[in-house]
C-alpha cells in the first residue's frame, strides 16, 4: 500500500488534499492499494480487485477543479488563456515546446539553428514497463482508460480521477508520474475535451496505445430487458452501440454519466433494476451486475486510442515507427491549411489524423471589404504525421509550417501503437 503522501517532497500533495470535497477527503486521504495481483502478468496486475477492495482502499481523485476557463488568471499568476501565454512568450520557445528550428532548408545561416543528429546517448532510456508508475486515468475501476493504462504501462499503479482534468493535473502536481487518455474513437469520433486540455496544459505526449472496446449491457440480477426505463454510460459509448441498442428494442431513455464502469457502479449502489448500463464485462465483475447482451458495440473493430502523457517529453528515435502530434493555428484563419498541410505531401510524411477545434480566445474574426462584413470562426488545428522529430524530413516540415503559422507546438513525438490487430471477438448481441 503506498500513499500519496509519501511521495517525495516535491510533491505538493497538500494541494491535492485542499481539492478534495468533504466527502471524499480524509481519512482515506488518497490512499492508493496496489498490491493485488501485482507480480502477475497481464494489464490487471496493480488493479483493485473487487469493488470493497476499491471502496476500502481508494479515494478516487477529486473533480474540485479550478476552473481554469473562467478564471482570469492561472496558479502562476499568468494570463489563464494558454495560446495568448504561449504566444506571448514566443521567445522562450524551449520552455515553452514551441518548434525551434531554422526556417529555410538548405541556407548556411540556418544550418547552424538545425538540431544537432542525435547520437546514441541522446536516445531513450530502455521503456518502463511501468512496474514503478502511478498512471492517472478517467473513471473508476472497470473503466476502458484503466484496462488502457494497464496495456500502456502493464505493472502500473492505476490512479482513478473522476474528471481529464484531473488525470492531467495529479500528472502536473506529481501525484502521479503518467496520464492515460482517451482522444478518438473509431466510432464516434475525437473526444475533444482533451485536445482542448492537451493545449491548456504543458504536459507532453510519449506514447498511443489503442484499445478494442468491447461493450456489455449490464443490469442487477434477474433484471429482464423488458423491465428496462434506461440505459446509462459515457456518451462515446452511448454513441458507440447507438444502433445495438435499438435492435435491441430498447428505445429508452438514454442518459449520459462520467465513465461506463461509473454507470455500473450507480446501479448497483443504488439498486437501479428499471436501468442498464453500457460498460465492461470486468465492471460486470466488480460491481456484481449480469450481462444482459454482450458485444453491443455497432462494429466489431470498435478502438479507441489512447495517449500517454508525462511531464518530460521523450528523446524521439528512428529505430521504430514514430508518430508525431502538433498544434498550430494561423492569424489568417484556414487561409493556410493547404501550404500546411502540402509541407508533409512534399515530404511524403503521411498524416494520420487532423482535427480542428474553435480557437478559444479568439473565436471570431471579422473582415470587412466592399460588399460588406464576414465573420469567419478562429480554429486551431491538430495533426498528427507519421514520422519522428528525429528525422530531418520532419524537422524540414515544421520549419516550412512554422513559416506559415502564427502559434505552432510539438505536443509529443512517441513510438506508434504497432500491436496487431485483433478486432473484438463478439459483436451479436445475445440479448435474452
Ligand atoms: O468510460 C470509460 O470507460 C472510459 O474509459 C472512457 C471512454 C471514452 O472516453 O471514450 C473510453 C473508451 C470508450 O471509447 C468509451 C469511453
Amino acid at each position: 500500500m503506498q500513499a500519496l503522501s509519501s511521495h517525495p517532497s516535491n510533491s505538493p500533495s497538500y494541494l491535492f488534499q485542499t481539492r478534495l470535497p468533504a466527502h471524499r477527503a480524509a481519512p482515506t486521504r488518497c490512499t492508493v492499494k496496489c498490491g493485488y495481483g501485482f507480480e502477475s502478468a497481464g494489464f490487471h496486475s496493480g488493479f483493485v480487485s473487487s469493488k470493497a477492495d476499491w471502496q476500502s482502499s481508494c479515494a478516487i481523485l477529486a473533480s474540485k477543479v479550478v476552473s481554469q476557463e473562467q478564471s482570469s488568471t492561472d496558479s502562476n499568476g499568468g494570463t489563464a488563456d494558454p495560446v495568448a501565454a504561449i504566444n506571448g512568450h514566443k521567445a522562450a520557445a524551449t520552455d515553452l515546446n514551441l518548434v525551434h528550428i531554422g526556417n529555410v532548408e538548405g541556407s548556411d545561416s540556418n544550418k547552424q539553428l538545425q538540431p544537432k543528429p542525435l547520437t546514441i546517448s541522446d536516445l531513450s532510456p530502455a521503456p518502463m514497463h511501468g512496474s514503478q508508475l502511478r498512471v492517472a486515468y478517467q473513471g473508476v475501476p472497470g473503466a476502458y482508460s484503466e484496462a488502457a493504462a494497464g496495456k500502456a504501462y502493464p505493472k502500473c499503479e492505476a490512479i482513478p480521477c473522476d474528471q481529464f482534468e484531473v488525470a492531467f493535473q495529479a500528472v502536473q502536481l506529481w501525484i502521479a508520474d503518467r496520464a492515460v487518455l482517451p482522444v478518438e474513437n473509431s466510432l464516434g469520433g475525437s473526444i475533444h475535451r482533451n485536445y482542448d486540455l492537451l493545449l491548456r496544459h504543458q504536459l507532453h505526449i510519449v506514447g498511443e496505445v489503442q484499445l478494442p472496446v468491447h461493450h456489455c449491457l449490464l443490469a442487477l440480477p434477474g433484471v429482464r430487458k423488458e423491465y428496462l426505463n434506461r440505459v446509462i454510460s459515457h456518451p462515446q459509448a452511448l454513441a458507440q452501440c447507438e444502433h445495438s441498442l435499438t435492435k435491441l428494442g430498447l428505445n429508452v431513455a438514454r442518459e449520459a454519466v462520467d465513465d461506463t464502469a461509473g454507470a455500473a457502479e450507480f446501479i448497483a449502489t443504488n439498486n437501479q433494476r428499471d436501468t442498464a448500463a453500457i460498460a465492461s464485462a470486468r465492471a460486470a465483475e466488480l460491481y456484481g451486475l449480469q450481462v444482459l447482451a454482450d458485444g453491443i458495440q455497432d462494429d466489431p473493430s470498435n478502438v479507441t486510442r489512447f495517449v500517454m502523457l508525462a511531464r518530460e517529453p521523450i528523446i524521439p528515435r528512428t529505430d521504430r515507427p514514430f508518430k508525431t502530434s502538433i498544434v498550430f493555428a494561423h492569424d489568417k484563419g484556414t487561409s493556410v491549411l493547404f501550404k500546411v498541410l502540402s509541407a508533409f505531401a512534399f515530404r511524403n510524411i503521411s498524416l494520420t489524423k487532423i482535427e480542428s477545434r474553435p480557437y478559444r480566445s479568439r473565436p471570431i474574426r471579422v473582415v470587412d471589404d466592399a460588399v460588406g462584413t464576414a465573420k469567419h470562426f478562429e480554429y486551431m488545428f491538430y495533426v498528427d504525421f507519421e514520422a519522428s522529430m528525429a528525422e530531418v524530413r520532419a524537422q524540414n516540415a515544421l520549419a516550412e509550417v512554422q513559416e506559415f503559422t502564427s502559434f505552432l507546438r510539438v505536443l509529443g513525438s512517441y513510438p506508434m501503437d504497432m500491436t496487431p490487430w485483433s478486432p473484438s471477438s463478439s459483436s451479436c448481441p445475445m440479448g435474452d
